[in-house]
């Protein structure tokens, strides 16, 4: 038989060159609709932002992607759906589409998704925590046992640690600066408040030494970077699977996860070594390990652990210095005699120091926290959602299992609840009974805590971190500009990040100037708080 008339195989007939192309062709058109696919498909009824195949509007979004997403809500209404990679997700932009999604339907929206990089790689077999969390038992179990140790009776017990670490940082502040000769970055006195708060609740264990603190500096470090791991927009190779397979991708997340579960596990070894010493002192984690009621495994400890240590971390301190960098502003001089005036009329004696330990009775200091709450959004796309029953949106049905961005952002500066969002006004949350347009004292004040059933746990110890820490700075110091032109801070809410794209505020460096309003008052405040924390 000749050649020609033998079947030809499967492979002959593809490479055949009539057969390739067609070949090649189909191939790519099944990769491409395969690598283009999204986990829902797109949602009926809701506007869509153009974008292009693969990677949907993820180049688009930008360093400043909240900001972006805000100007989209213009052209496209509050709600729309944007492709990242492979996921549709469901952005809301305005306070009160906010609050349709967040609130009314909370039940509907009480899971979280899981990404790549945070969930697979650096989360993989330390458990997650709480915040990163899809709603299940363990998750509940936890939550529960988080909020129980933060509710608000339980917070006003640890106001003696408030009292300790608020001191603490304030008067090193105070030998830094000169007395107030040298201009100081506030940065690290307020990020070892927060932590040394964190780890004397959780573990029992205080930050001893000064900003130098070598726990406190790997703590911070590691914290900031897995922060910046869980970028919104800037982890490409969440959304887009194919990015994956490229090599060194993991390296960094992995080597940041070592190096997290060393300081956890250390921190629980030596509570536990306490423990078994009869030698601990009250505290979260140490409640847990003793209490045989709680039926927690080792994972979910662990969990509550890192939860503690890295939640008010990432949020605290961007608060705390920045409404700091906007008292020593211009306009910030006028707030702060505001703020001081108000004080005073409440405490006509000088005993603000320590009765807010015990009382909030302060508005203006009150409506301060509020607005620095609301003006830096220090989560500006806050943590994720993804929802396990449908919800309806106007005409479209949104299918359980899509992912739901809140523009914490946007809302914050939606002129159409906040008159001048843009301006920094804490009056605006101040109660006149006489005044009927102040829209923002009406319910959620904002959504600096996020928003519903997975709202944080942490409010009330964040609110009077906050509060004290206002409160006392102001007392204690006229805050002022720095010297230097080049020290001064950006105040814009997301320009100030000195990494736009991390899922938290990590304020740029900048420095103010500290004048000690009467040395000697501030001196016996002090020494009463040292004398009243001795014990701790
Ligand atoms: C100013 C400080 C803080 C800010 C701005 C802040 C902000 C937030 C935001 C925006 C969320 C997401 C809420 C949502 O999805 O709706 C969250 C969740 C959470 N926060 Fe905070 N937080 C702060 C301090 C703290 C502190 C001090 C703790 C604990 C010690 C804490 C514990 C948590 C936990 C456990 C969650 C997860 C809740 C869940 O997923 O069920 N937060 N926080």
């Amino acid at each position: 038989m000749a050649q020609s008339d033998q079947p030809q195989s499967l492979l002959g007939l593809l490479v055949s060159p009539t057969v390739l192309p067609f070949f090649l062709i189909a191939v790519a058109y099944t990769a491409l609709r395969l690598l283009d696919s999204t986990d829902v498909p797109k949602i009926k009824n809701l506007p869509e932002i153009p974008g292009i195949p693969i990677l949907g509007n993820l180049h688009q979004l930008g360093e400043y992607h909240a900001r972006v997403a805000h100007e989209w809500s213009k052209k496209y209404g509050p709600v729309f759906q944007v492709r990242m990679g492979n996921r549709r997700i469901i952005f809301a932009n305005t306070f009160d589409s906010v609050k349709n999604l967040w609130i009314t339907n909370q039940s509907a929206l009480i899971s979280r998704p899981k990404l790549h990089t945070f969930h697979t790689v650096v989360s993989s077999s330390d458990g997650f925590t709480i915040g990163t969390s899809p709603w299940d038992d363990s998750c509940k179990a936890r939550r529960k046992t988080a909020a129980t140790a933060l509710n608000r009776p339980a917070v006003q017990s640890y106001m003696p640690i408030l009292d300790y670490e608020s001191t603490k940082s304030i008067k090193e502040m105070l030998l830094d600066s000169n007395y107030g000769q040298i201009d100081i970055d506030p940065n690290a006195y307020f990020t070892r408040f927060a932590l040394s708060v964190s780890l004397t609740l959780n573990y029992g264990v205080k930050i001893e030494g000064n900003v130098e603190d070598a726990m406190l500096k790997e703590i911070t470090h590691v914290e900031r970077m897995v922060s910046n791991f869980r970028s919104t927009s800037n982890n490409w190779a969440d959304y887009v699977p194919l990015l994956r397979l490229l090599p060194g991708g993991n390296t960094k997340p992995l080597e940041y996860k070592k190096r997290r579960a060393a300081y956890m596990n250390k921190l629980l070894n030596m509570l536990k070594e306490r423990i078994d010493n009869g030698t601990d002192v009250p505290c979260i984690t140490g409640n847990v390990l003793k209490d045989p009621e709680v039926k927690l495994n080792d994972a979910e400890i662990m969990s509550i652990g890192l939860t503690m240590v890295s939640a008010g971390l990432d949020t605290l301190p961007g608060n705390l210095i920045m409404c700091i960098a906007y008292l020593a502003c211009e306009h910030g001089q006028y707030i702060q005699q505001r703020a001081l005036d108000e004080i005073k009329k409440v405490y006509p004696n000088n005993d603000a120091w320590e009765r807010c330990l015990h009382e909030e009775k302060v508005p203006y200091i009150t409506a301060l926290v509020k607005e620095t709450l609301r003006f830096w959004s220090v989560i500006p796309i806050c943590l994720p959602r993804a929802s396990i029953k449908d919800i309806k949106w106007g005409n479209a049905v949104i299918p359980a299992g899509t992912s739901f961005y809140m523009n914490a952002y946007g809302a914050h500066y939606d002129d159409s609840h906040f008159k001048s969002p843009y301006d920094f006004d804490p009056e605006r949350y101040i109660q006149d009974e006489t005044i009927d347009d102040a829209a923002a004292h009406r319910g959620t004040p904002h959504y600096g805590y996020g928003a519903g059933s997975r709202m944080c746990i942490g409010s009330h110890l964040a609110n009077r971190e906050l509060y004290t820490a206002f409160l006392r700075m102001i007392v204690a110091f006229e805050i002022v500009p720095p010297k230097e032109k080049k020290d001064e801070a950006i105040l814009d809410a997301l320009e100030c990040s000195q990494f736009p794209t991390s899922l938290t505020l990590d304020p740029k460096p900048f420095k103010v100037g500290l004048k000690v309003r009467d040395r000697r008052l501030v001196e016996k405040w002090i020494q009463g708080s040292e004398e009243r924390t001795k014990h701790l």
